[in-house]
Formats: structure tokens, sequence, C-alpha cells
């Protein structure tokens, strides 16, 4: 199973005005899809981020994959290697890129290897241990519609009314059984509120609240503390290790992140400082679904419980994310997804992936079990090619609206 052809092609898909600590999600997102062609006629699916960056090396790395098997990942991930380095992104995430480049072209190698066996994704992760994927109802603070445009059907969500409506609307539609706040964007007392009010709203269903940093360890420490036998847990709360551990050790729920353990060295100080209790399992930076379960058994051995994160995604991301959760025995919470975002836009045939009670059926299909709907990326790819999007960032497009936006870490 030779690699002939990769095709890499750029989409863009609405996103609406979802407000986090940067700012606020622009009118497009923005994915790549990577497909990956065999000289025996298959084809496997990948998709990762779609930022101009980003793109570019997906870009380069597709022409150097030519000729390869689709089981030699391990001269993949070095070839990857030579072209991107294990240079780091800047910020508080530091993800090695090499991964974030290796993950859509694994996850396509797994899905024609799944496609030629005639078994799912989730069997070559070693299989899977549940037939469905429990997923959060992921909230968001959101302004009623992009500046200019007609309010979207969601609706705004400003205040804990807001909130509480958005929740309603996401658990009719989909089933959700826990619930995940968006936060650090409001001062701390407004969402300590909004949080108070889903568990006023939906006493049974667990609740995270996840600012991105935006707090100082006194403020993390405050707000952990009044939401004692409220939150299931509290995600990021604070930057950087040193910081999430002092705030570990003052208050009474395990701490989450998906961003001040992105990269295996992270583990050591991590776990000897008790900073976290729980890490976001995530593809698409850890450098695909295998290398992905590998963390999940470092995770076991530190005995670290796991839930899964999510960006701005489309159905292939979906379902990479079902099968890899499925075949993770210690994942233990619901995982978060962006699907109800996405409001039924797609690169894939509808049918494969439903949410039922909160949770996405496994495919039980060969490979990702998802079929790729070539008028829909063609039409998001033309949607990419004239939204204008992918030269801005988030903070510019917030500031146009409100000058004194300040994305700074701490905000309070
Ligand atoms: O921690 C998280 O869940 C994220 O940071 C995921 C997304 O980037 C979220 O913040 C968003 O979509 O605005």
């Amino acid at each position: 199973m030779i690699i002939q052809q990769v095709h890499v092609t750029p989409v863009a898909f609405r996103d609406p005005p979802l407000l986090n600590a940067s700012g606020v999600h622009e009118p497009w997102a923005l994915r790549t899809i990577v497909e990956v062609v065999t000289d025996d006629g298959l084809t496997g699916l990948g998709e990762t981020y779609g930022d101009l960056h980003h793109l570019g090396r997906v870009r380069e790395c597709a022409k150097a994959l030519v000729g390869l098997d689709v089981h030699a990942l391990n001269t993949m991930y070095a070839r990857i290697d030579t072209i991107v380095g294990t240079g780091r992104r800047s910020g508080t995430t530091k993800e090695k890129s090499v991964d974030r480049v290796f993950s859509a072209f694994e996850v396509a190698c797994l899905d024609i290897r799944g496609k030629a066996a005639g078994v799912p994704v989730s069997d070559l992760l070693g299989g899977k241990v549940r037939d469905s994927v429990p997923y959060s109802a992921y909230l968001f603070y959101k302004w009623a519609g992009h500046p200019g445009e007609e309010p979207d059907r969601f609706g705004a969500a400003l205040d804990e009314a807001g909130i509480v409506a958005q929740a309603k609307l996401l658990i009719e539609e989909y089933g959700f059984a826990s619930i995940k706040l968006k936060g650090g964007v409001f001062p701390p007392d407004v969402e300590i509120a909004a949080i108070r009010a889903l568990h006023e709203a939906f006493p049974e269903m667990p609740l995270r609240l996840d600012p991105n940093a935006a707090w100082t360890v006194e403020t993390s420490i405050r707000v952990g503390r009044e939401l004692d036998g409220v939150l299931q847990y509290l995600e990021d709360p604070t930057a950087g290790i040193p910081g999430m551990a002092e705030v570990a050790a003052a208050v009474p729920m395990p701490l989450a992140t998906n961003m001040c353990v992105v990269a295996s060295e992270h583990f050591p100080p991590a776990t000897a400082s008790h900073a976290i209790g729980v890490l976001l399992l995530d593809h698409h930076y850890w450098g695909g679904l295998t290398r992905s379960s590998h963390i999940a058994a470092m995770c076991d051995t530190f005995g670290l419980a796991m839930s899964m994160h999510s960006n701005s995604h489309l159905g292939i991301s979906l379902a990479a994310m079902t099968h890899l959760a499925a075949a993770t025995p210690n994942l233990t919470f619901a995982c978060d997804t962006h699907t109800p975002w996405q409001d039924g836009q797609d690169v894939v045939l509808p049918g494969a992936l439903r949410f039922l009670d909160g949770a996405v059926a496994v495919p039980t299909g060969p490979g990702l079990g998802v079929e790729l709907d070539r008028d829909a990326l063609a039409v998001m790819h033309e949607q990419y090619e004239t939204c204008g999007i992918r030269a801005r960032d988030d903070t510019s497009y917030m500031q146009r609206f409100d000058p004194s936006f300040s994305a700074r870490r701490p905000r309070w």
C-alpha cells in the first residue's frame, strides 16, 4: 500500500461569534482536509488545523510522503521531523510542530489500513471498550450574531440566563449529560454565577469551567473554593505547571489541562508537583491516534483521569476522536466537541456520526467509517478562497468591536 498522491484542501465553514479569553471566533473557521491515495486505489482521510502557517507545512510534507508504505509511520514521522523540526508553537501551548503535522497523515493512513483490512480504526488501536462515546455540551458566552449580520439560531448568551438557555437548547437537541462552560470572558464572579445557575437548572449534570488560564493563582483558588461540590473539574484556571500546582493544592476539585501538559516532557514536572488530575487528550497535537494511545498509557501510569479536548472541527476529526475515545479504556469523562456549533455543515456524508443521548456510536464500517462529501468539500474550499479570514487573527477581529479588549493573561 504505497502512497501515490496526497491532496491537501483548505476549507472554511461558518462559525458563530463564540467568546473566549482571546476574543471572539471569526465568522469563518478554517480547517485542512488531507486525502492520502495509495497504489491499490484506497483513499484515507485526515483533518487538521487551517491556519496559513500550518497549512504551508502540511503541503510541504505531503510531497515528501509519496512513495512511502502506509505502514511506515515511523519513517513518515522522521521525514516530517526533518522538514518541520520539533520546534514549538509559541504562547501558552507548546506542542511539537512535527506532531501537529504528522497527525493528519497518520489518521489518513489508519483509515486506509482499516479499509484494507475491513476493520474499524478502533480495532487498529486495540479494540473498542465502549460502543458509543459520550460528549459534553460545550457552552460559550456568545454574541447574537456576527456584527452587521442577522442573529443566528443560537441567539445571544451574555449572562447566566443566556447560558442556561443555551444549555437547554443543546441538551434538547443532542441529549448531552454533562456540561462545560468556556470561561475567562467575564469577571470570575459573573462566571461563578453562571455555573451556579447551571447547577440549579441541571442538578444532576456534571459541570466544568474552563477560563483558558485567564486567572491568577489567587483568583483560581478563590473560584475553586467557591465552586466546591459544584464542579466536576476546573480546567486550566491559571497558566503554567507551577501555578497549576499551587491551585491544585488549595482547591477541592481536580484540575484538568490541555494547556500546561501538551508534550511528553511536561509529564514529570506536572505529576511530581501534582499540578493536574485530568489530561484532555487531543490527537491533533499529540501526534495522531497511536501516539495519543501512548499518552493514555502514561496517564494510566501516573493515575491521571482523562477527557478529550476540541477546537472548531468537522466530521473527519469527530470520527477520529470517537475511535480513539472508544479504544481508550481509561477515558474517564465525557469528551469535548464543537460539533453543535458547526450546525450541520460538514465535509463528510451525513449518517455515519449521530448523537444519541449525548453520545456518538463508534462507526463499525472499515477505517474511520466516514465518506468524503466531494460537493461539500468543493463548496467549503471555495468559501476558504473567498472568505478573506486567513490573514487575520482573533484579537484584531475582537478589537475592531471593542478597542479596549486585551487578551493579556492573567486577566483577573
Ligand atoms: O480548552 C479548550 O477547550 C479550548 O481552548 C478549545 C477552543 O479553542 C475554545 O477555546 C474555542 O473554541 O474558543
